[in-house]
């Protein structure tokens, strides 16, 4: 059974930030990273991407195609020295250009607290000297949490005794959790999950999804990355689906559509594995 704390939280938060849940637009961003002195190298083409409040939308696409750099970008964490051109909107909060790179000082009102990251590599976003209950503890008076570590940690079915755990000593998949637990901790309305399932057997990577679609059905807008097909194919509450290609979107659709899609590419996405 899934911890259902969040989802009164999350419409109490939004209740008090006015009332008015957040989506998120990507609008015709571009985006150069620095990668030698003059030298900048073009990760996002021209991309657009709606996220409406309430949906949960999974981007796909092959390695290298700057998925996790979309995640970036909505979280205002592109490093210093980016080139950024479009927009983005997060709710009534409107960055343009380098804006968005997450220097402007609206981004500290935002991050946590509107907007949540599970960020790729879990294991590392812990600290390795402290335990996970003390640093999720730390994460949830910063961003005046709701909730309770042990209530974020049954909430993304990690055992409890997890908390008392330094990183090292936690699996690649109890990260994970702790990971989703941590960008749960601020009950942020639009939630971006990059590969939260990837270390996850099939069993918890479901848990997890059906986590994420609850967190989209309470109000939040959810962006979930990933390369796990099987599980996006049961997620039939997933609302719509965006193929990524070398920095760009190429399609974004439900899926159901996709999987007929004239693209040879996006339809391969959607092909069953034999
Ligand atoms: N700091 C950086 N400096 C230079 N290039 C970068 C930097 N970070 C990412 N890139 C490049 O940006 C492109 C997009 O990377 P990104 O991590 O967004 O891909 P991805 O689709 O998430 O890949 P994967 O599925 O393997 O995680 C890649 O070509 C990558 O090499």
């Amino acid at each position: 059974m899934l911890g259902r704390g969040g989802l009164a939280s999350t419409r109490h938060a939004a209740a008090e930030r006015g009332g008015v849940a957040m989506s998120a637009r990507l609008g015709d961003v571009t985006v150069e990273v620095a990668v030698r002195r003059r030298e900048r190298v073009r990760v996002l083409d021209d991309v657009t991407l709606d996220l409406p409040a309430g949906a949960m939308t999974a981007l796909v696409g092959e390695s290298g195609c700057g998925k996790s750099m979309v995640a970036a970008t909505l979280c205002g964490l592109l490093s210093p020295g980016s080139g950024v051109t479009g927009r983005l909107c997060l709710g009534d909060d409107t960055f343009l250009g380098d804006e968005i790179c997450g220097r402007d000082p609206r981004w500290r009102a935002l991050r946590g607290r509107r907007v949540g990251l599970v960020p790729q590599s879990a294991a590392t976003s812990f600290t390795p000297v402290r335990t996970l209950g003390s640093q999720l503890d730390e994460v949830i008076a910063g961003l005046d949490g709701a909730r309770e570590a042990v209530e974020l940690c049954r909430e993304v079915h990690l055992d409890p005794d997890a908390l008392q755990l330094y990183p090292h000593e936690l699996s690649g998949g109890m990260a994970q959790r702790a990971a989703i637990a941590a960008a749960l901790a601020g009950d942020p309305e639009i939630l971006v999950a990059d590969e939260p399932t990837s270390a996850l057997d099939p069993d918890l990577a479901a848990a997890i999804w059906s986590l994420l679609v609850d967190t989209a059905r309470r109000g939040a807008a959810v962006l979930v990355i990933t390369h796990d097909m099987d599980t996006l194919r049961r997620a039939e509450e997933c609302d719509s689906v965006a193929v990524m290609r070398a920095g760009r979107i190429v399609e974004h659709r439900a899926a159901a559509d996709l999987e007929s899609s004239d693209d040879e590419y996006v339809a391969a996405f959607f092909e069953p594995v034999s």
